[in-house]
């Protein structure tokens, strides 16, 4: 019953990479679920497998030196093995994801419009006019001024937080039922983070999207994420409620993680200035 609920199912997830020495275990044995209009915070040293793990249930990683064993079920259907061209019809449709760096997103020499029509087209019927109302009005929610003249710029002419604002529009347009947000606020400045955070999370109140985020950030994940996943070396080594996690932490790695955060998380200072 309760897994018929589950919008993504991952279980005995494995990714190894072929080396010198033979295969190399990156990723071991993961299992999590992500539920519509939650948000799973994901969490773990700079290392332990958190950008591998989300790559795999993209199925981005470089199938000749990466190897990916276990199920990645989305709404029943099985993934991990579907042919690429099946899955970019699900990448940006079904799972739309947000990368750290919004710059590696863009191609440089298209215009934010064209990049966001043609995203929009490829995955629906929509005519070129009703595609371009669509981007303006996603980036609009964004609360990206001016949105008609954003259309015409170039990547490089958006500052980091605006961009982040409109790949996060472009992911969240076509309404997926997953989102995947790999560090979505690490590259901006503290004004922006807050913001943007903020539109994650109405975004998955208002149209139900289950959320995977990513984030070294403590402070950020209390805020926003239901359950919390903690990965070490690859493993998950203990999930929990948030609550229960940030009160009673049980695995020695993630009480070490939260002695090891700062008092005050930059958003909770930022929140504290907005107030
Ligand atoms: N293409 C690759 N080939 C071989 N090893 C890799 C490759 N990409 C990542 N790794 C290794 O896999 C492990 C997990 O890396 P990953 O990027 O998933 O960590 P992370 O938790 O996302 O870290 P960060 O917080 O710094 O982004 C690391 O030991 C890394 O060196």
């Amino acid at each position: 019953m309760e897994k018929q609920r589950n919008v993504l199912q991952v279980n005995g997830l494995n990714v190894a990479v072929k080396s010198a020495q033979g295969m190399l275990p990156l990723v071991q044995n993961l299992q999590f679920e992500l539920k519509p209009g939650k948000i799973l915070g994901l969490v773990g040293e700079s290392g332990s497998g958190k950008t591998i793990t989300s790559m795999a249930l993209l199925q981005l990683l470089n199938q000749k030196t990466m190897n990916v064993e276990g199920s990645i079920q989305l709404h029943g259907r099985e993934l991990n093995g579907l042919k690429e061209k099946e899955m970019r019809g699900i990448r940006g449709k079904d799972i739309g994801f947000i990368m750290q760096n919004p710059m590696n997103a863009f191609t440089p020499v298209y215009t934010i419009g064209n990049q966001f029509v043609e995203t929009i087209r490829i995955h629906t019927k929509l005519s070129k006019k009703q595609a371009i109302d669509l981007a303006i009005a996603s980036l609009e929610k964004m609360n990206l001024q001016e949105p008609s003249k954003i259309m015409k710029m170039y990547p490089f002419q958006l500052s980091g937080g605006m961009l982040q604002r409109v790949m996060i529009a472009i992911s969240m347009c076509l309404r997926p039922s997953v989102v995947i947000a790999d560090e979505p606020t690490t590259a901006l400045d503290v004004t922006t983070q807050l913001q943007v955070l903020r539109e994650l999370d109405r975004l998955r109140t208002e149209c139900g999207t289950a959320i995977l985020l990513i984030s070294h950030d403590l402070g950020v994940i209390s805020e926003l994420a239901d359950e919390v996943a903690v990965m070490q070396k690859g493993r998950i080594v203990e999930k929990a409620d948030v609550y229960r996690l940030f009160d009673h932490p049980q695995h020695d790695y993630t009480k070490k993680l939260l002695q090891a955060r700062p008092v005050l998380s930059v958003n909770e200072e930022l929140s504290k200035l907005v107030i």
